[in-house]
């Protein structure tokens, strides 16, 4: 095999360090404040505004420690994505959609007129984009931030300080749009899970990398909701373990029955027949159904479809990409090596060991069961269902935001 370009393909992302103790911009605020921290253990979203200010769980820190981190500059919103200071596709969409009105806010308080305004956050937008490259989450909220930008600006007196709080109010809105997403998708997936099932799950979907509830997992606090008396087979998800860290802790905190597993531990146990459905999320979605997710999952799919097992991706319609017509398409992120040869700081390969750390693989949608988005079920052809769950879920956004323009309008008259 070819040495795989590591250092190559790295593009302009900064080497990163181990994944604990990574350093990140100072937080913009030295102590969190009590009240910061009180509405973050109440709540537990990954991504929120308090008091002016951009706040995100550190989800390095999980489960042993939690911790806070502030943001006040858009590099440091940039370098909390890339960091994973805050990740999950909705999540670092979320994250973004606040990273703009940052840069937004920025040009108000220098001084700048609307035209200044406009030109920063759409400076920010292009900043934000190079953080991670896989999940169009991201690039989705901030174009969506960037158009609510320049059609503000378009109005009749419009003024820079009013461009700029309605872009905060826009930025609370996708939050909420996302909440309504997860809980329309968990719907769905519970619907195609049968009583007292045994799921398997990839990575961290939940309420960590949205917000409120999840995707994947969103399906299983469902499922557990409903009296399923489902069990859930937690993948570890190396090299970042984001199951073993964040979706162990998620499903513990709320009760659910689970075991976690080490990954290679998932063919086995379908082999057995001890899985009945699988169920993962996605980065991003081309407009075949090629789906790209968390390292392993095209693995876990080999293995259901060898055993038979149903596997569902849950995915909102912002994660489709009609752009992108196969997988071959989807940008993968490639992390440093030292995810790899360490674990929580903890050297597990030999120093300078040559590593290849895909973040993400695509799962051909010949593998895929279904997809379950916000508007309902798709199921194959992707091609057909997928362009209509999107356009569906693009016209009503469309026809949500005309109505507030105009109501913005009529204020400004
Ligand atoms: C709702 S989350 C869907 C995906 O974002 C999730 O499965 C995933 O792959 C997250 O990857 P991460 O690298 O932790 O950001």
């Amino acid at each position: 095999m070819a040495a795989p370009a590591a250092a190559a393909s790295s593009g302009s992302l900064p080497k990163l360090a181990t994944f604990a103790g990574e350093p990140v911009a100072k937080p913009a605020m030295d102590a969190i404040p009590e009240r910061a921290r009180s509405l973050a253990t109440k709540t537990y979203r990954p991504v929120f505004w308090h008091d002016d200010m951009l706040f995100l769980i550190d989800q390095r820190a999980l489960p042993t420690d939690f911790e806070l981190t502030s943001c006040n500059t858009v590099a440091m919103v940039g370098e909390c994505i890339n960091l994973m200071v805050v990740r999950g596709a909705p999540a670092i969409g979320a994250a973004g959609a606040y990273g703009l009105v940052i840069g937004a806010r920025k040009a108000l308080s220098d001084g700048g007129d609307l035209a200044a305004v406009v030109a920063a956050a759409k400076a920010a937008k292009v900043e934000l984009d190079a953080a991670r490259p896989t999940a169009v989450n991201l690039e989705w909220a901030t174009a969506r931030m960037a158009a609510i930008a320049e059609a503000l600006a378009g109005i009749d007196g419009m003024t820079a300080d009013r461009l700029t709080s309605t872009l905060l109010t826009e930025a609370h809105e996708l939050c909420d749009l996302d909440v309504r997403t997860n809980m329309a998708m968990s719907r769905f997936g519970a619907d195609l899970v049968p009583e007292g099932a045994n799921m398997l799950h990839h990575c961290n979907t939940g309420a960590l990398a949205t917000i409120d509830f999840g995707t994947a997992l969103g399906v299983i606090y469902e499922c557990h909701a409903q009296g399923k008396g489902v069990h859930v087979w937690v993948d570890e998800t190396r090299p970042r373990l984001q199951g073993a860290r964040l979706t162990a802790w998620e499903l513990m905190r709320a009760g659910v029955p689970m075991h976690l597993i080490a990954d290679g531990a998932s063919g086995g146990l379908m082999r057995a027949g001890k899985v009945d459905v699988v169920v993962f999320g996605a980065d991003r979605v081309a407009a075949n159904g090629d789906t790209a997710n968390k390292i392993g999952t095209y693995t876990m799919c080999c293995a259901a479809r060898e055993n038979g097992v149903p596997a569902y991706a849950v995915v909102p319609t912002s994660t489709i990409d009609l752009t992108v017509p196969t997988g071959e398409g989807i940008p993968i992120e490639e992390r440093s090596g030292d995810e790899v040869r360490c674990i929580k700081g903890a050297q597990v390969a030999p120093e300078d060991c040559p590593v290849f750390n895909p973040a993400f693989d695509v799962t051909p949608a010949k593998m895929i069961t279904g997809i379950i988005t916000e508007m309902g079920v798709c199921y194959p052809p992707f091609a057909v269902s997928l362009r209509k769950a999107k356009e569906a879920a693009e016209e009503a956004i469309k026809a949500e935001w005309d109505a507030k323009l105009a109501a913005v309008r009529a204020g400004s008259a």
